[in-house]
C-alpha cells in the first residue's frame, strides 16, 4: 500500500479533527471550525466541510455497520476515521483511495498508530459489504434527549418525517434585494418568494454575489421579516440581529433599521453583509435587556436551541444535551417581555425562533398574549404568499417544520408570530 498522501487527504484529516471536537469536546461546528479549516484551500475546506456534516449526518447507520466489526469500541480518533471511512465507502467512495488515505492518517498517528492493520482490515470488508447493507438501514434518528420532546409536540409520524428531511439535508435559498435579477443563476422561486438553488457550488462565485444582489437565506427565516412588513421610513429595531439576514430584509424595504446584537464577532459579519448590499442600518453591540427607546416595529429573533437548523447542523444533536434549554427559555421569556416595552402603541412586535421546540415558541407569545392586555395576533400572516392554512397555529403563530414541502428540499424549523401593541 502506498504512503503517498492523495488529494482527499488534507480534507480527511481535517474532518476527522472536527469529528474529535464535536463528538469528544461536545464543541459546535460553528465554535471550531475556523481554525480547523481557514489553512485549507478552498476546495479542501468544501471537502472537509462536506464530509464532517456527512458522516454527522449518517452517525446512527455509520455505526450499526461498524458494529459488528468491533468487539469493544476503540479510542475516538480510531473510531472517527472507522466512521468517516465507513461513511464514504458506503455512499460511493472509491475504495482504493478511501481505504489507503484512512489507513495512513491512522499510522500517522502518534498514539494510535499501531492500530492501522485493523483499520485497514474493517475498512476492507466494509468496502465490500457495506453498500448494500447502508440502503437498508433506517433513517439515522435524533438521539433520545431531542427525540423524546420533539415527538411529545408533533407525533410519532411527525418526528419520522423530521428525521428524514434531517438526513436529507438542505439546499441553499437566497433572498434578492428588491428589484434584483436573478436569472443568471439556476434555481426554482418558492411559494413564500425565496429562491432555491438547482445546485449549491461555492455562493461566493455566483452571479450578483459581489454586486450585493441577494443574500443567502433559508426560506424559513426570510419570513419573520416579511411578517413584520417593514415600511419605508418607519423606525425598525431588530434585536439579536447578527449575522443580518433579517436586518438585510429590514432595511432593502427602506425601514430606519437600528440592529442590536451582543455578539461584536457576529456583528462584523453583519457589517460585512451591509456593505456587500450597499444597504444601511446602525449597528449596536448590546444586550436586548438594557435597549431603551420606542419603536414603529420590533424583531426578536432570540437565542434558542437552534433545533430548527439540524438539517444544516447535524453537529447540534451529537455535541449537546439539552443542558442549557431552560436557561435559554428564561431568557427568552425576559427578551419577549422588555421587547414589548420597545413597541410604541399601535406598534408592532414579531417574535421568532429557529427551535422546533413548543416551550421556545408557541409558549412564549401565548405567555405575552397572557400578561399584557394590550397585546394581540397581528393580520398580516393572512397576506403572505404561500403559508399553508396547516402551518397556523391556535394562538395565530406560525409553525415551519423540516418535514414541509417534502417535493421542494425542505425548510428550516422556525416559529413566529406578529403581536400588535392597542393605540392608547
Ligand atoms: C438566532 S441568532 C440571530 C440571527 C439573526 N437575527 C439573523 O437573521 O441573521 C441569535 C443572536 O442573538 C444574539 N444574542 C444572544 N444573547 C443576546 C443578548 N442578551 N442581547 C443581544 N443579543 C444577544 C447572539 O449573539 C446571536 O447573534
Amino acid at each position: 500500500m502506498s504512503n503517498r498522501p492523495t488529494s482527499g487527504t488534507d480534507a480527511r484529516r481535517a474532518a476527522l479533527a472536527l469529528l474529535d471536537k464535536v463528538l469528544g469536546e461536545g464543541l459546535l461546528l460553528a465554535e471550531c471550525q475556523g481554525q480547523v479549516l481557514d489553512p485549507l484551500d478552498p476546495a479542501d475546506r468544501a471537502r472537509a466541510q462536506r464530509l464532517t456534516l456527512e458522516t454527522l449526518r449518517a452517525l446512527e447507520r455509520v455505526d450499526r455497520i461498524l458494529q459488528k466489526h468491533l468487539r469493544k469500541p476503540p479510542a475516538l480518533f480510531v473510531r472517527n476515521a472507522l466512521r468517516l471511512g465507513a461513511m464514504e465507502l458506503c455512499t460511493g467512495g472509491a475504495a482504493h483511495g478511501v481505504v489507503n488515505d484512512i489507513v495512513n492518517l491512522v499510522a500517522r498517528h502518534r498514539r494510535h498508530g499501531q492500530l492501522k492493520g485493523l483499520v485497514n482490515a474493517i475498512l476492507r470488508k466494509v468496502a465490500d459489504e457495506g453498500p448494500a447493507e447502508w440502503a437498508k438501514l433506517r433513517v439515522p434518528r435524533l438521539p433520545k434527549w431531542l427525540r423524546a420532546p420533539l415527538a411529545q409536540a408533533w407525533g410519532n409520524e411527525a418526528m419520522l418525517a423530521i428525521e428524514a428531511a434531517h438526513f436529507r439535508g438542505a439546499p441553499l435559498d437566497l433572498t434578492p434585494k428588491p428589484g434584483a435579477d436573478l436569472t443568471a443563476i439556476a434555481g426554482d422561486w418558492t411559494p413564500t418568494g425565496s429562491y432555491r438553488l438547482r445546485d449549491a457550488g461555492q455562493v461566493s462565485a455566483l452571479p450578483g454575489f459581489a454586486a450585493g444582489d441577494w443574500w443567502v437565506q433559508d426560506a424559513a427565516a426570510a419570513l419573520p421579516a416579511r411578517l413584520l412588513n417593514p415600511q419605508a421610513g418607519e423606525r425598525v429595531l431588530d434585536l439579536c440581529a447578527a449575522p443580518g439576514g433579517k436586518t438585510l430584509q429590514l432595511a432593502a424595504a427602506g425601514a430606519d433599521v437600528t440592529a442590536v446584537d451582543i455578539s461584536e464577532g457576529r456583528l462584523h459579519r453583519l457589517q460585512e453583509n451591509l456593505t456587500r448590499t450597499g444597504l444601511v442600518a446602525a449597528v449596536v453591540v448590546g444586550d436586548v435587556l438594557e435597549q431603551k427607546g420606542q419603536y414603529d416595529a420590533v424583531l426578536l429573533d432570540a437565542p434558542c436551541s437552534a433545533t430548527g437548523t439540524i438539517r444544516r447542523h447535524p453537529d447540534l444533536p451529537q455535541a449537546k444535551d439539552g443542558g442549557g434549554f431552560g436557561a435559554l427559555i428564561e431568557l427568552q421569556a425576559q427578551m419577549i417581555a422588555h421587547a414589548w416595552s420597545l413597541v410604541k402603541p399601535g406598534g408592532r412586535l414579531v417574535y421568532c425562533t429557529c427551535s422546533l421546540l413548543p416551550d421556545e415558541g408557541e409558549c412564549q407569545v401565548e405567555d405575552l398574549l397572557d400578561m399584557f392586555p394590550d397585546a394581540s395576533i397581528g393580520t398580516t400572516l393572512a397576506t403572505l404568499p404561500g403559508i399553508a392554512p396547516e402551518w397556523i397555529t391556535e394562538e395565530g403563530g406560525l409553525r415551519l417544520r423540516p418535514d414541509y414541502w417534502p417535493e421542494l428540499g425542505g425548510m428550516d424549523g422556525f416559529y413566529m408570530a406578529e403581536l400588535i401593541k392597542a393605540a392608547t
